[in-house]
């Protein structure tokens, strides 16, 4: 378990992380830590590797304090965005590469490339040079050298954005299968929410050096701390409701207390809704009515002025346009209850 105490780091006189309390791992194999551009996430992950001191507070792997053992002294793999595989070298001897240097000899050694081919999936290529590896092929060979010391953490910064957006999704997905399979409890650093929640058990939403909310992907998405990061996780709309009579009653409807909102205290409650947190049907006895449409591939995005005056942006799986009358429903599962 890896558990960080009041970590703060700096660029000379710029702090860029403040005072960070944060713990990985335990029950969760694979924990995502995200945010936007700049919040300083890189640096926080820089920093558990050993790559970036911290000017104050302490970094502990299983109760003993890691701050100040050097890089390769920490036993966590890293891989990088673009890899950084050695390009001179062949994908076995990438992989082994680790190996050597812990004086595992070479028949252990090209026994452990093979395992490890055959966990990323790219079997029989180790002879291969990496200059001839696909960008995704390539990740999951870095993948595979930094799982071959059998590393006690694994840092993964940002693994998918030099890919294409088509071989992310299905890259995510083997990547979080692989770490899985090799039970080496993982972070992930990413910006996109949706890769977050394909990949991780447990999500930490880190913003301007902090981290700011922690929890399953289901959760974070239902119960967000704040507005923002409701926003950042793709709500378009944080509009007024109330918990009353066991139910959260909001304006496009009323929405049971169960799943994540079981025990959600009673009065005024900020909700957030996604496009999909809302259906629309047209209905030319409602009040509701279209003010723009989107077309989308099988649906449409579209905004609609409720009776009252509020909008909120909604989903139509039939064909709607600008002045129809439609009927509205919540989607529950798709709307959240901002806020402890
Ligand atoms: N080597 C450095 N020297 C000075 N400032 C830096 C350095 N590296 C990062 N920063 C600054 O620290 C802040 C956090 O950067 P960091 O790369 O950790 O953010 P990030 O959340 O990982 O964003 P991105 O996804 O864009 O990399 C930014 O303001 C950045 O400009």
């Amino acid at each position: 378990m890896l558990t960080l105490h009041d970590v703060t780091i700096r660029y000379g006189a710029h702090e860029v992380v403040h005072g960070v309390d944060w713990a990985v791992g335990g029950n969760a194999p694979v924990t995502a830590l995200l945010g936007p551009s700049g919040c300083g996430k890189s640096t926080l992950l820089r920093a558990i590797a050993g790559l970036e001191p911290i000017a104050g507070g302490s970094i502990a792997f299983d109760g003993s304090d890691v701050s100040r053992v050097p890089v390769h002294r920490r036993d966590f793999g890293i891989v990088f965005q673009d890899g950084q595989l050695f390009p001179g070298r062949t994908v076995g001897q990438n992989i082994a590469y680790g190996l050597a240097r812990r004086g595992v000899g070479r028949a252990q050694a090209s026994a452990r490339v093979d395992e490890l081919l055959d966990l990323v999936q790219l079997p029989g290529v180790a002879g291969r040079r990496v200059t001839e590896l696909s960008g995704g092929q390539a990740q999951r060979v870095a993948l595979a050298r930094a799982l071959a010391p059998r590393p006690r953490l694994l840092l993964l910064d940002e693994p998918l954005a030099a890919l294409d957006r088509l071989l992310r999704e299905d890259l995510a997905v083997a990547i979080s299968e692989i770490v899985r399979a090799s039970g080496t409890p993982t972070v992930v650093v990413t910006h996109d929410h949706g890769e977050a929640a394909l990949m991780a058990d447990v999500v930490s939403v880190m913003n301007d050096g902090v981290i700011v909310d922690t929890a399953s992907p289901q959760r974070l998405w239902r119960r967000p701390a704040d507005a923002w990061v409701a926003r950042f996780l793709g709500a378009t709309d944080i509009v007024d409701g109330v918990v009353a009579g066991g139910v959260l009653r909001t304006p496009v409807g009323d929405v049971a207390l169960d799943g994540e909102l079981v025990g959600l205290t009673g009065g005024a409650r900020a909700v957030s809704l996604r496009p999909d947190s809302v259906l629309v049907e047209r209905d030319q006895t409602s009040k509701a009515e279209v003010t723009r449409v989107r077309p989308l591939v099988g649906s449409w995005h579209a905004w609609i002025r409720l009776p009252g005056g509020l909008e909120v942006q909604a989903t139509a799986n039939g064909e709607v346009r600008v002045g129809d009358r439609v009927s509205v429903t919540p989607m529950p599962e798709r709307i959240g209850a901002v806020g402890r």
